[in-house]
Formats: C-alpha cells, structure tokens, sequence
C-alpha cells in the first residue's frame, strides 16, 4: 500500500523530521541530490542546465541542486524570482553557499530576462513546492508560461510549481514538466487531474523525512498495489458453490439488457459462487444466451409483484442493485421494497442512486454494509453539489459525505476515491481511458459486488480493491487493443488476472 500526504501532513513530517534531530540544511541537501541523481540517471543534455528558483525552500532545493551541479563540473544558471525580502532561511543559506560556486545567478525582475531560459538543454522548476497557497500572477505565471513553450526536459522539483498540492488544481497557470522527484511520498495532486498531467513521470525518493503517526485521517489518502489483494482470504480448494456465495443482481430494465449481463458476468468471473439477475421478463432472452451461468428471476411490468423480490433477496448473500435499473415506477418500486427490507452487504449503483437523488425522502443511514458507486454526474445529482466543484475537491466532499451517510463511498473519476465513514480514504491511480466507455461502470459494479461476497464484512477493501481491478483491467485490456479499442465486455477477460 503506498501512501499519499496533503501539504498540511507534508509540513507535519518535515516539522516531525527536524524535531528529531535531522537540520533542514541536511533534508534540503538530499532532496537536491536526488533530484541530481535521477537528471543525471537519464542522460540529459547538461551543458546549461536552468533552475528557477521561487523564494521558500522549494526554491532552497533549487539552488542547492544548482551548486551540486557546478560542483559535479556542469555550468548551470540559476535565474531567482519573487521578493528576496521573502526568501526563507534556508532559501538565504543556499544561495549564500551557492555564491562561491562558478554559477551564473540572474534576479529576474522583467519578462525580457526570460530570455535567459532560451539556451536550457534542460530545466529544473524550484518556484513552488508544497506551499503555493494563490494563484499565479505577474512574472510566476510568465515564467511558468515562456518555459511551457521551451523544447527541453523540465524537471520539477516535489510538484510542479503552480499545480495545488491537495487537489490537482492549477493555480492560475503550471509549469508542464516532464519528470517530478518528489520526497518522502506521493501528493495527491501528482495523481489526481489535472496535475498529473503536468508532473509527467513521478519518482518518489526517500530523503530522511517519516510519515507521522498521529496525522489526522484525512491528511492520508492510500493508494492500492497489486500487493495488496493478499487481504482477500484464499479460495478454499474443498468449497462448493455455495462457499463462494450467492449474489442477487437487480439489474437491467424493459429496455435495458447490457448493464444486467455486464455486472453479473464481471462478479462471477470475480469468483463469486452463484448469481441470480432480477430483471425485466424483456431480458430472459438475451441474458440466458449471454449469461447462461446465471439464474434468472423475472417480473412483468403490468403484474410487479414485491414478494417474488423479497424472495430473491432473501436467497442471496450480497446484493448488488441500480446498473441499467431504468428510473421508472416499476424500478423506483424494487428500490423501495430493497431499502426497506435489506439486511445483506449491498453495492448500490447507477439509476438506484438517480432514483434516491429524485426522491430524497428515500434517503437514510442503512442498517447494512453500503457502498455506492456514483460516477461524477450521479454523485452531483445526489450531493446536490457541482460537477465542477466534485472535480476540483473530490477527496474532501467525499470523505466528508462518507462520514455523514454512513455508506462506502467508491465515487468514480479518472481517479477514484473510495471512502469509508470516519475511516481511511483511498485514492485509485490505476486505471486509464480505456475505462471511459460505456457499460465499464457496470463491470466495476460487478467486480465490487464480487469482492464484498469475499470480504462481506470489510465494504471498504471490497471497493477499494475493486476500483483498482477494474483500473488494471483497463490498463492491460489497453496493451491488448488500445485505449480507444477497448470495450467494456472486453474487460471481462482480464478480471482473472486478479480472481
Ligand atoms: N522543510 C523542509 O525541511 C524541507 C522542504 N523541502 C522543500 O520545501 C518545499 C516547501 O517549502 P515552503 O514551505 O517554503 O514553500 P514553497 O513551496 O517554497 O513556497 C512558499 C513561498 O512561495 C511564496 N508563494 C506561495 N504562493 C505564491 C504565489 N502564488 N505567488 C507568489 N509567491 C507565492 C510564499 O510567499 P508568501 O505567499 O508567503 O508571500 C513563500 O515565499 C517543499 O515543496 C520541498 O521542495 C525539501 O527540501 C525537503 C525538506
Ligand atoms: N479517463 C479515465 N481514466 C481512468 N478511469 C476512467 C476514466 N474514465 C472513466 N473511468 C472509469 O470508468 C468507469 C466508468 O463508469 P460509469 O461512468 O459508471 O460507466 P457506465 O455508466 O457507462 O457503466 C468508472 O469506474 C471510472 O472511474
Ligand atoms: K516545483
């Protein structure tokens, strides 16, 4: 499990760090040097390296990088930005030590000295690390905009300077660099779009500085590796179908089949013993020839009746419920008869969380373990909060929203965040757009329902380690076709490489 901080829980470790003894000189020296070392590891072009130097100690990084680098026998230029009545104290000693060294050091006050960046072989950005805190204005947003346009390696130091460390956000503007080194451990905004765009490749390196304790809980965010899925208990060799569970899928409408073949047949190929699809009589057909390894319940529009559904919930262990549900009387029914009678672990997706954002008064803590997997547009329909603001603060509302419905939150970007209520907050980095097509949801839908019939009584390593399934399958799903190519049944075929 890898682990991300926010800038508040950056400080925390840096501050932590010092207090044990290590001087920021020594954490700032390393943090030069291995920036130093993966630039030279790649074999650039140092015959004028730039650095650009903001005033706090990502700009201290900065110059000791330039003075490492003179001392390895390069001839960098360093240009300094922003008020030198800012600079931080160890901002000042750098550039102090960095005085005797043979750099060429420019303080730039006007556009025309960005000139001074024309002859880069290769350019390493020191304005802003972990404590940008406003957007950038005046010669910083220049500078971030004249080197964009340079065909050169850039190298960032921690972050790319402009890009919020939290967030991901761009402050105005951000430098595009194609390789970030960044200490200690990853930053969300590294990961999370845009940012991740402009960090390019990130290398994470080690420079003495702990990850705290006692930190608050939302300070954390995990990341899920493949090392990871060894919490799921070992298939038991002497099981029998009923072993490996029963999971009830209320899927599907009238009109809609697909959403219903493509959730079961991802949680059966996810291992789960027995599926059953409650679905519109329309889909008998299609679904027995699509998925003749499921059993089918069917209901008639005209004569719905609730005790055939209490039946089949009754019979299943997990329920998954909501992919391609339709938002119709008849679906807005059965999601009624599941909330007031369900006592299973359930996965809620798709149109049954549209139906409880159109009917509020649905809406109450569950007395089961819950988790809902809304993509951005029905997680705005049910939060009543902007597609823009769920973009720009994912990780924040979400833990929040998990901390106060009570439910698994599995809210599905580019990047996923997975929260449970007053506990850990997992951000997913594996998948890619091959995932963005339609129908993929419900694969994700299906593994997720698969994994809580393996881990009934944990809802949050179900969704966490399916979101990162799902991204994996859409990764190697991508290798075999391309991004573009990939269709949501396509991913089926990679679930095995996890089950
Ligand atoms: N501490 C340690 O031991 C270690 C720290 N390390 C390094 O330190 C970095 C964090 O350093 P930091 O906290 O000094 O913040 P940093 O990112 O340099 O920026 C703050 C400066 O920028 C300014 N400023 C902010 N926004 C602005 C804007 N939009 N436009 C203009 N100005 C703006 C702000 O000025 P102010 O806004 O307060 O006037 C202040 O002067 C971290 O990322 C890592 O690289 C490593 O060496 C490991 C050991
Ligand atoms: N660009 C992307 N990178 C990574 N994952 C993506 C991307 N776009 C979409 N996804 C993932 O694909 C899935 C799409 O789900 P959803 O929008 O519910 O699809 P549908 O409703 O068509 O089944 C989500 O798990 C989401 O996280
Ligand atoms: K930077």
């Amino acid at each position: 499990m890898r682990v991300f901080l926010d800038a508040a829980a950056c400080k925390q470790a840096d501050e932590e760090a010092m207090q044990r003894g290590i001087p920021s000189p020594v954490l700032m020296e390393r943090a030069a040097y291995s920036v130093v070392e993966e630039i030279r590891k790649r074999e650039f072009d140092l015959s004028c390296p730039v650095v650009l130097c903001g005033t706090g100690n990502n700009g201290g990084d900065g110059a000791a990088a330039a003075r490492i680098l003179s001392e390895m026998g390069y001839r960098p230029r360093v240009l300094l930005f922003g008020d030198p009545e800012k600079y931080s104290d160890q901002m000042k000693l750098q550039l102090h030590i960095l005085s005797s060294c043979p750099a060429e050091v420019i303080r730039c006050s006007k556009e025309e000295d960005l000139k001074a960046c024309d002859s880069a072989t290769v350019l390493i950005d020191a304005l802003f690390g972990i404590g940008l805190h406003r957007d950038l204005t005046g010669l910083f947003a220049e500078a971030v905009r004249y080197v964009n346009h340079l065909d050169c390696p850039v190298i960032a130091v921690d972050i790319p300077s402009g890009v919020n460390t939290d967030t991901g956000v761009v402050c105005g503007a951000a430098i595009k660099a194609s390789l970030t080194v960044t200490f200690t451990c990853g930053k969300p905004g590294l990961f999370l779009f845009p940012g991740t765009v402009y960090a390019g490749e990130v290398v994470i390196r080690e420079i003495g500085i702990r990850i705290p304790e006692n930190l608050d809980r939302r300070r954390k965010l995990y990341n899920v590796e493949e090392s990871d899925l060894c919490v799921l208990p070992e298939r038991d060799e002497s099981g029998n179908k009923g072993t490996f569970r029963k999971v009830l899928c209320i899927t599907g409408s009238p009109d809609i089949c697909g959403a219903a073949f493509l959730s079961a047949k991802a949680a059966l190929r996810t291992g789960v013993g027995m599926v059953k699809i409650y679905t519109s009589e329309n889909n008998r057909i299609p679904l027995n020839t699509l998925v003749p390894e499921a059993l089918l319940s069917v209901y008639s529009e005209k004569q719905w009746e609730e005790d055939q559904l209490l039946r089949d919930m009754d019979w299943a262990d997990i329920i998954l419920v909501g992919c391609g549900l339709g938002t119709g009387k008849t679906a807005l029914k059965i999601l009624k008869t599941f909330l007031d009678h369900n006592h299973k672990p359930a996965v809620m997706d798709a149109d049954a969380l549209n139906l409880l954002a159109e009917h509020r008064e649905l809406m109450r803590q569950p007395d089961f373990p819950c988790i809902i997997t809304p993509h951005i547009g029905e997680l705005s329909r049910l939060l009543e909060v902007s597609v823009q603001d769920l973009k720009e603060n994912l990780i924040s509302i979400v833990s929040r929203s998990a901390d106060e419905s009570g439910v698994v939150f599995l809210a599905k970007d580019a990047r996923s965040v997975v929260a449970e209520p007053n506990g850990r907050v997992y951000l997913t980095t594996s998948g890619n757009s091959a995932l963005a097509t339609a129908g993929s949801g419900d694969v994700l839908a299906g593994i997720t329902a698969g994994l809580l019939a393996r881990v009934p009584e944990h809802p949050l390593a179900a969704a966490a380690l399916s979101a990162f399934i799902h991204g994996r399958c859409g990764t190697l799903a991508a290798e075999d076709r391309s991004e573009a190519s990939v269709n949501a049944a396509d991913l089926l075929d990679y679930i095995q490489r996890f089950s």
